[in-house]
């Protein structure tokens, strides 16, 4: 996968701006991945840290409270790990949550800039209203009934505070960016040392979410380092006006960042955490992406020493004190914050920022999401605006800033009413797993926009190859070859268009959004896509852009295929009854796995019998029988004299079959590959669900352990601050919170019976582990299984074992869509003998 394609997409593009967000986790997976997420719901360990976590952010909140910041929310822990919570019930469309521009950390983005480009404007003017400021942005109805009381403070302290974020709208980002830090450091009285202004102010010099990364990282060692004005948020006194400034705010904010032990992001992984990844392309971008850190870590270490150097020289001429000596900073910070930036930040146009308390937002697909980001822009006063292009030249010049005056704060709105106690989660972004796993640290069960990358990873590999800084986390120039689900799927015929689903009573009434494109904003406007236009929207951009060779063969191949299968479909195909509706099941079960599949969605399907669905396959069908004609049409058209004539219109039935084996070829070598890819991991599917299963049993033991304790009467500290269990060795026994774990699973009794998994269907990874019996466990043995698990046992561990099953269960569903493929398409090109019509 491309190292920079997380830079443009990662989480919450914040409401207005163009986003490509389209995708959904199962609500009670990922949750239960336990390490997964940062949870930290695993174990007496995690339970402390939790608990740790949760004070401090309620320190952090009283922060922001003073600081400018008003929110109507509460730092709790919930189903998907620590999250925000509404405090008191609120309207739609009001905000939850508002703060300061000068209070977030904000670095341009131009990979990400709307501007650059003709697109339209994308922020929404503040309405008009009469009166200052202040009065026009608690005139702006953000503070409705039910809204906690003070929104729109955060502006008006802000603007008292002469914190204007001057800019205008489509000026260099970079004199925008000069004026923010400006404002930025003054606000603080923190100072960027001259090696990171030199990073901050350039713009070309690295992708944005490196640089929040630098910024980041050198705030954690100001605030480590009790420099920059500031002693402990207690020391100086959270309830001081100057709450929300310098020291004292970065430090609580830090603090309530995820401990490192609790990060899955990607790119924190050791090399031994690495490799239990196992799958090639995962394991492909994690070096590379290292790589990329291990050279830019280079970089500024020598730039923060030239500093250093350069400072000791001036203050040894002027006789002066040393200056603090040159930081040494480590590639495990440079890589924790560079996942803290990827996993946490919002996008602006043309902007990408770190907001506290916002970052604490778990995700949810959108239809479920119950919060949006907004970017709330306050216009100036009628008396501050500039009468003319000269007057605001020259406010320009007296005020050192340039532009039009705009300020603005970062919001998190409701999309719907919500109530106290409701989860305020937002929709990050879509993505295959490898990218969720390398941008927010989890995968999604059954991600129906996973899909496998085919290519055999040769080009651009070489973790050691030169770049300069320029090219940091830049692309590799690699144009995968990828098997997109959703268009596979389609192509094979099965399509459900996003209104049945959503026209479904199980689906959230409220809700405009379908379940099968779970992330669009654009939703309400795609409801009157056909479902082929569907089909193209969930292509993904390797294979729409059509930009070379093998993305466009990819498409033609899909085209293709889509297009045999649908002659073979509405033709009358040779084949017994049996055999017919083994196919149709094997389809329909594919089917069924590609589709998002909530439990209401499962459920939906069944109930219709996939019969929706399958007349929206119709209708994709119909579409494709067009294509075909106008493709043999055009083959007709193109033959010439001399050439060996193609085949004839007339003779479709020839041109069925010379498409046909070429497309058996093609599928067979993808079949070969898919294959391949299996083979060189290194534990099987039935192995890794077994492990799984001990984990998750063990995790719930964990569980189940607490809440006795909580019932008991003692407190979440006192239960939390008990050691855990210390592991005991792999030998089969069932000792410690392993072994227990093992025998309740397995009866403590080895197994090797090499069987298949009981998840037939390639479910449920975790809720069902408890299911798994002897019966149905694998090649293991007692002591590997164990061993296996304790290997595993950590939040890293549990993100590796979880990422590869989905990576196999995904291998093994194509294999069968793949082999579902050639039988169709043989069937297709056979010589026709008595129809006995299948239609799917
Ligand atoms: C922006 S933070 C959200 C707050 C986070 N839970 C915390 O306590 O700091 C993003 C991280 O939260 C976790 N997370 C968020 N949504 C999740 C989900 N639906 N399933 C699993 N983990 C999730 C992941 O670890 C992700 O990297």
């Amino acid at each position: 996968m491309d190292p920079l394609a997380p830079l443009h997409r990662s989480k919450g593009s914040v409401r207005g701006s163009r986003t490509d967000a389209r995708t959904s986790v199962l609500p009670g997976t990922n949750n239960d991945a336990g390490g997964s997420g940062n949870s930290g719901n695993s174990s007496s360990r995690g339970a402390a840290l939790a608990a740790a976590r949760r004070l401090e952010a309620e320190a952090l909140l009283r922060l922001l409270t003073v600081g400018g910041a008003s929110s109507s929310l509460l730092v709790a822990e919930g189903p998907l790990g620590r999250g925000l919570f509404v405090a008191s019930p609120i309207a739609a469309e009001q905000p939850l949550f508002s703060m300061p521009d000068v209070n977030t950390l904000i670095v341009p983005d131009p990979e990400n800039d709307p501007y650059s480009s003709d697109e339209e404007e994308v922020f929404e003017e503040a309405p008009a209203a009469a009166g200052g400021p202040a009065a026009r942005d608690q005139g702006q109805g953000t503070a409705a009934p039910g809204a906690a009381p003070g929104l729109g403070q955060a502006a008006m302290q802000a603007e008292a505070a002469g914190l204007n974020w001057r800019e205008e709208r489509g000026s260099d980002l970079e004199d925008g960016q000069r004026s923010y830090l400006d404002r930025w450091q003054r606000h603080h009285g923190l100072w960027l040392p001259a090696w990171l202004q030199g990073y901050m102010s350039d713009s070309d010099a690295l992708p944005a979410p490196a640089r929040l990364a630098l910024w980041l990282m050198w705030l954690r060692r100001q605030v480590q380092e009790g420099g920059g004005g500031g002693g402990s948020a207690a020391a100086t006194g959270l309830d001081g006006a100057e709450g929300g400034r310098g020291v004292p705010f970065w430090r609580a904010y830090v603090r309530c960042l995820p401990p490192p032990e609790l990060v899955t992001c990607l790119a924190v992984f050791s090399e031994a955490e690495a490799a239990l990844l196992q799958v090639p392309a995962y394991k492909r971008q994690w070096r590379r992406t290292r790589a990329n850190l291990s050279r830019l870590l280079k970089d500024v270490n020598a730039a923060a020493a030239a500093d250093a150097a350069g400072g000791a020289a001036g203050a040894a001429a002027a006789g002066g004190h040393s200056p603090s000596p040159s930081p040494c900073y480590s590639l495990e910070e440079l890589s924790y914050c560079y996942s803290m930036a990827i996993s946490r930040c919002f996008h602006l146009p043309g902007r990408m920022l770190l907001v506290a308390l916002a970052d604490m937002a778990n995700h949810q697909p959108l239809w479920q999401a119950s919060a949006y980001p907004w970017w709330h822009w306050v216009e100036p006063a009628a008396s501050e605006a500039p009468a003319s292009p000269a007057a605001a030249a020259a406010a320009a010049s007296a005020s050192g800033d340039e532009g039009f005056s705009t300020r603005g704060c970062f919001q998190f709105r409701a999309v719907r009413p919500l109530a106290a106690g409701d989860e305020v989660c937002i929709c990050y972004s879509e993505g295959a797993n490898d990218e969720q796993l390398f941008d927010y640290g989890f995968v999604r069960q059954g991600n129906p926009y996973d899909r496998l990358d085919l290519s055999d990873g040769a080009e651009g590999l070489d973790p050691d190859a030169d770049a300069d800084t320029d090219a940091v986390l830049g692309p590799a120039g690699q144009q995968q070859q990828q098997l997109c689900w959703p268009a596979l799927v389609a192509a094979a015929g099965f399509w459900a268009r996003a209104e049945d689903l959503a026209s479904d009573s199980a689906a959230p009434a409220s809700s405009s959004h379908s379940t099968l494109d779970a992330g669009s904003m654009d939703r309400p406007d795609a409801a009157g896509l056909s479902a082929a236009e569907e089909q193209s929207l969930l292509l993904p951009r390797s294979v729409g852009g059509g930009e070379n060779g093998s993305s466009s063969g990819l498409r033609e191949m899909i085209a293709n295929v889509a297009a045999i299968v649908s002659t073979a479909a509405t033709a009358a195909v040779d084949a017994d009854a049996e055999a017919a509706e083994r196919l149709r099941q094997q389809r329909r079960r594919s089917a069924l796995l590609s589709l998002p599949h909530t439990a209401q969605d499962a459920a939906a399907l069944r109930r219709w019998g996939l019969a929706r669905a399958a007349s929206a396959a119709e209708e994709l069908r119909r579409g494709l029988a067009a294509r075909v004609a106008a493709q043999l049409a055009s083959q007709q058209s193109r033959q010439r004299p001399g050439v060996a004539a193609p085949p004839r219109a007339s003779a479709s039935g020839d041109l069925l079959e010379a498409a046909a084996a070429a497309e058996l070829a093609a599928v067979d070598a993808l079949a070969a590959r898919v294959s391949d890819l299996a083979d060189g991991l290194g534990s099987s599917l039935a192995d890794d669900e077994a492990v799984w299963a001990v984990l998750s049993e063990a995790t719930g033991a964990a569980r189940q352990a607490r809440a006795v304790a909580v019932a008991g009467g003692s407190t979440m500290s006192a239960a939390a601050a008990a050691p855990p269990p210390a592991p005991t060795p792999a030998d089969g026994s069932a000792r410690g919170r392993l072994g227990a774990a093992f025998q309740s699973l397995f009866g403590g009794g080895g197994n090797g019976n090499g069987g298949s998994s009981s998840n037939g269907n390639g479910n449920g990874n975790s809720s069902n582990g408890a299911q798994i019996t002897p019966a149905a466990a694998t090649a293991l043995s007692a002591a590997e299984l164990l061993a296996a698990a304790e290997q595993h046992d950590s939040a890293r561990g549990r993100t590796a074992l979880l990422a590869r099953l989905e990576y196999k269960r995904l291998l093994g569903e194509a294999a069968d869509v793949l082999r579902t493929y050639r039988q169709v398409v043989a069937e297709a090109a056979a010589p026709r003998r008595s129809p006995a019509t299948v239609r799917f």
